[in-house]
């Protein structure tokens, strides 16, 4: 987060650069900023194993894309809520993964939008129908109460703050949350193994 693209200011690439050196767990950078064509590529040089830029921000996705696959990384494109998945269908064989925001980006804690359910559907109907292996990532306001209904719609993969870090236990409220997306996931015609 830039303060720019959202009022509010998170870490950059010298934070993630560290962190890939302390671990090895996969990295995945949600760039809610503006400027991405710019900033994404140093953020996969940084070590960041997938990037998401906002296509609301970028001024070339499919170059963007190409770009931060070429680098090595998982290139995912993010939607804010009030944007369509429909103007980007073809662009859909460029990605790795496409998120959903569920909230509108900036802050966690938000209460989870339910009305962008027929959008999570619609969007896994788009993958079924080019026959795609695009994760599904929704993000904002994913709990115990909502992840299932994410998963229902079509996501699979999901994003928690407050459900997680907001728990006395939250390797158990990991562990909670996994247990039941992949309950309803596994029945799902469209599910694959990541
Ligand atoms: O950064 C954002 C939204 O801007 C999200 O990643 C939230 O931080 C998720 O937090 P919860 O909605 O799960 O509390």
């Amino acid at each position: 987060m830039d303060n720019h693209f959202v009022p509010n200011l998170t870490l950059g690439v010298p934070v993630v650069e560290s962190l890939a050196r302390a671990t090895d767990t996969p990295l995945d950078c949600h760039l809610m900023i503006e400027a991405p064509d710019r900033w994404a590529p140093q953020y996969v040089e940084a070590g960041a194993g997938s990037v998401t830029f906002h296509v609301e921000a970028a001024a070339a996705p499919v170059r963007l894309a190409r770009e931060i696959r070429a680098k090595g990384a998982r290139a995912s494109m993010a939607l804010k809520p009030a944007t369509p998945i429909e103007p980007y269908e073809d662009l859909l064989p460029e990605l790795d993964m496409l998120l959903i925001m569920t909230v509108e980006p900036g802050f966690g804690g938000q209460a989870f939008l339910d009305i962008m359910l027929p959008k999570i559907r619609r969007t896994r109907e788009l993958i079924s129908k080019h026959g795609l292996e695009l994760w599904l990532q929704v993000d904002g306001g994913v709990s115990s109460s909502t992840i299932e209904r994410c998963a229902d719609a079509g996501a699979d993969v999901f994003v928690a703050g407050s459900a997680v870090y907001g728990a006395s236990d939250p390797a158990e409220a990991v562990r909670a949350l996994r247990t039941q997306a992949e309950a309803v996931t596994a029945k799902a015609s469209w599910a694959c193994d990541h």
